[in-house]
């Protein structure tokens, strides 16, 4: 069944444009990976999704719900979640309380209705230690932590994760697919923008690949990463 599907979605600034007629469908449940250069549009795709960014035009459909002019807010509680590519906490408030923000916008729910859920999300994401820690004081891989936990406190049904991995060493990286793998092993749909292909690789099952705003390669990841389309964009090769 199909959660979350996008139709001939078109978005230009001025003269350039971010969404070029894309379309595809997410599976319920399903990890999708999205890849492309610098600039590609990938960011501004999860901004139209979300909300954040207006469609010019096309059509966004969420659990057989026309969604495209509703504002993120409503997405968020309908169960459209999201990470940022730059995290940004309260930095002043504790982890704790940052969920609990989190989770009272996401899901409209009282501070003691969702201070469970936020104890059990810190758990799941490695970061019950830190909890009472001020965010601002935290290194890089628990902020990308942080800004998971945040994300799943609003209850999402599909998750949308922004290059999650970059900047992380090997080892911290491994941690966070780990914790997305188990996230995704729960049920909640997954759409992953990333440039750390092998994190990636080892979590989706199908990639898309953008270009100056266009879809120009949808497919298994073994068959993307031998494409044509991913060895002209990514090593110039002209086959
Ligand atoms: N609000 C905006 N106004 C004008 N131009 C914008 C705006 N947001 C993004 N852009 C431009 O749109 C293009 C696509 O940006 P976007 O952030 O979506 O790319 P991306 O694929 O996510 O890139 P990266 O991999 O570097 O994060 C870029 O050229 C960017 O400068």
């Amino acid at each position: 069944m199909v959660i979350l599907a996008l139709e001939n979605v078109s978005k230009s600034f001025g003269a350039l444009k971010v969404a070029d007629d894309v379309s595809f469908a997410l599976e319920s449940g399903e990890a999708l990976g999205i890849i492309g250069p610098n600039g590609a549009g990938k960011s501004s795709l999860f901004n139209l999704i979300s909300g954040n960014l207006r469609v010019d035009e096309g059509r966004i459909i969420y659990r057989n719900e026309d969604v495209t002019r509703q504002p993120p807010m409503a997405r968020c509680l309908a169960g459209i979640g999201r990470t940022f590519q730059i995290p940004q906490p309260f930095q002043q408030l504790t982890v704790f309380e940052n969920l609990l923000v989190a989770a009272a916008y996401g899901s409209r729910k009282t501070e003691r209705e969702v201070s469970e859920r936020c104890a059990d999300i810190l758990v799941n994401t490695g970061l019950i230690a830190r909890a009472n820690q001020a965010a601002g004081s935290l290194g890089l891989l628990q902020r990308k932590r942080l800004e998971l936990a945040r994300a799943l406190a609003t209850e999402p049904k599909v998750l949308l994760l922004d290059e999650i991995a970059g900047g992380l060493t090997e080892g911290e990286c491994g941690e966070l697919v780990e914790t997305i793998r188990t996230i995704h092993g729960a049920g909640v749909a997954i759409i992953w923008v990333e440039h750390v292909l092998h994190a990636l690789n080892s979590v989706v099952s199908r990639l898309l690949v953008l270009n100056f705003g266009k879809v120009v390669g949808l497919g298994r990841p073994s068959e993307i990463m031998e494409s044509k389309a991913v060895r002209q964009i990514y090593l110039g090769i002209d086959v």
